[in-house]
């Protein structure tokens, strides 16, 4: 039996369109569902193995990608939003209702990534969004309750999927953050 990931590349990989215009992501809830708008294609679009992004029920990793934060509005329901972790650096803004992560966002103004908002492409109403690059994090599954020896399996049919996996982000994200890291200390 394969392994299972995630509903969205369990399949094979869902190319983009290389022209995706932004559309809506919308939570789980039949009634009022929170929906919030995104300007223009996602970015480092990747498989995350860690405990705190949000996988939908089932799913070993979630799906999150990079839009700037400029990008992104609540157009409804923003009500039902709270923050999951006002401690950790991503705070994820979740559906009170559904648990659905809407858009999870960086307030430190010195961290590499400040500017960037976390989100799902798979909440989007509409197709054609880049797909996932790679696997971050990898390693970090077994802190979900995967056992360590079914890890040659999971690599295995990332790899199979045509996702190369780190056990933490991908060299160019790693790299962009050491820049960061090493400017800040020569500042
Ligand atoms: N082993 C930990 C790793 C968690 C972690 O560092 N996650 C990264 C990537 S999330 C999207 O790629 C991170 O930057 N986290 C910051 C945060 O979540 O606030 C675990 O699994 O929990
Ligand atoms: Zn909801
Ligand atoms: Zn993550």
């Amino acid at each position: 039996m394969t392994v299972a990931l995630h509903p969205s590349i369990d399949n094979g990989l869902k190319q983009g369109s290389g022209s995706f215009a932004g559309g809506t992501l919308v939570c789980k809830c039949k009634d009022h569902p929170v929906k919030v708008g995104i300007k223009g294609d996602v970015a480092h679009n990747h498989a995350c193995g860690c405990t705190k992004c949000w996988k939908p029920q089932g799913a070993t990793f979630s799906v999150v990608a990079v839009v700037p934060r400029q990008n992104v509005t609540v157009l409804e329901n923003g009500d039902k939003l709270e923050i999951v972790d006002p401690s950790a650096v991503i705070q994820r803004h979740a559906c009170k209702a559904c648990g659905t992560h809407m858009y999870g966002r960086i307030e430190n103004k010195g961290h590499p990534f400040y500017g960037l908002d976390f989100i799902h492409p798979e909440l989007f109403q509409e197709q054609g969004s880049q797909a996932p690059q790679f696997a971050a994090f990898v390693s970090s599954v077994i802190e979900s309750g995967v056992k360590p020896e079914q890890m040659a399996g999971i690599r295995a049919r990332l790899k199979e999927i045509g996702l190369e996996p780190y056990d933490c982000l991908s060299p160019a994200l790693m790299d962009a953050i050491a820049t960061h890291v090493a400017k800040a200390k020569a500042a």
